[in-house]
């Protein structure tokens, strides 16, 4: 690897490769940004109604520089950061088609779950640095959870720039790699687990006789109102459980339904069997 000071510029142009779900986020946040580090953000990707659609939904952001494009190797050839958002099996093609399009000191940050930094070194040139993170779709409306870890070139103030990058998306942390599958099972996954619990309770209300509507917004309120107290400084999930549950009363029932039927471990369960798949991805 080249450890020469990275080449920065400002503004920094920004590449997002990829415009689905997570790239479409990303590419949102960045576009939104008033940060004058960050000047023109395009987008690769390849189906043209998804370009469409990114363009109609930033609409504030286009002719400050934001761009759809078809072609990835015409986005990263001006760019100094670029964002990797796509499939991980569709990762060795999309970066192939990018030899001899790379600014030179520019930096990879990688979406993609169980690439490794290592890997995607491999198949980039020495002198692009890499960081890889982990973010989730909560991200969309700047409620998002990511971690970042860097590859071997990467030095903090790529990290900062990373940080700096997903401001708009939510929460950033740093972990080391070895942590990435975990963060996936966890928190990149994490919205899936939650979104399954909104559905069980809103069809358990319906059961019960609540229509769907009033169902569907007393479940979603009550995951959004615990999730602010449990953000609460010096709060923790226990003293706050213990606080809805009166002895005798009807909690203490409900969460002895749910502890008998091993809602806990299959929790854990969840979250190790998405870290494996996260692994595997990377193997
Ligand atoms: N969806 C999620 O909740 C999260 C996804 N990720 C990661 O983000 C990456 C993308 O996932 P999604 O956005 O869910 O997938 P997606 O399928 O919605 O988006 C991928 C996009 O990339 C485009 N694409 C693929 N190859 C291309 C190429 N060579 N040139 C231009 N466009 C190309 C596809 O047309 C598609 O629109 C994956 O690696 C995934 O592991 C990470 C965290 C959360
Ligand atoms: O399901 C997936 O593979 C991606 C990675 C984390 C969330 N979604």
């Amino acid at each position: 690897m080249d450890n020469q000071a990275p080449i920065r510029r400002s503004p920094l142009t920004v590449a997002v490769i990829g415009g689905g779900v997570m790239g479409g986020t990303i590419f949102g946040a960045i576009a939104a940004l008033e940060d004058d580090l960050f000047g023109d953000v395009v987008v690769a990707e390849r189906v043209a109604a998804r370009r469409e659609a990114l363009l109609a939904d930033n609409r504030a952001a286009v002719g400050r520089g934001t761009r759809a494009v078809e072609d990835p190797a015409a986005a990263v050839a001006g760019a100094d950061v670029v964002v990797l958002a796509v499939k991980p099996q569709d990762a060795p093609a999309a970066l192939a088609a990018l030899d001899g399009s790379w600014r030179d000191g520019a930096l990879l940050v990688s979406v993609c779950a169980g690439l490794s930094t290592a890997s995607l070194e491999s198949m980039v040139p020495d002198a692009i640095r890499v960081v890889r993170g982990m973010p989730n779709t909560p991200a969309r409306i700047g409620e998002g959870a990511t971690a970042i870890c860097p590859g071997s070139a990467a030095g903090p103030e790529d990290l900062d720039l990373v940080v700096a990058l997903l401001a708009g998306t939510g929460l950033v942390v740093q972990v080391a790699e070895k942590h990435m599958d975990a963060v996936t099972g966890l928190s990149g996954s994490g919205p899936a687990y939650v979104l399954l619990a909104v559905e069980a309770l809103v069809e358990a209300g319906v059961e019960l006789g609540l229509t769907r509507d009033v169902a569907n917004a007393l479940a979603v309120q009550t995951v959004r109102g615990t999730a602010g107290l449990a953000q609460q400084p010096g709060s923790h999930p226990t003293l706050l459980r213990e606080a809805v549950t009166s002895p005798g009363g009807t909690t203490a029932a409900g969460l002895a339904a749910l502890e008998q039927r091993g809602l806990r471990s299959a929790l854990a369960a969840g979250v190790r069997a998405s870290a494996e798949r996260s692994a595997a991805l990377g193997a």
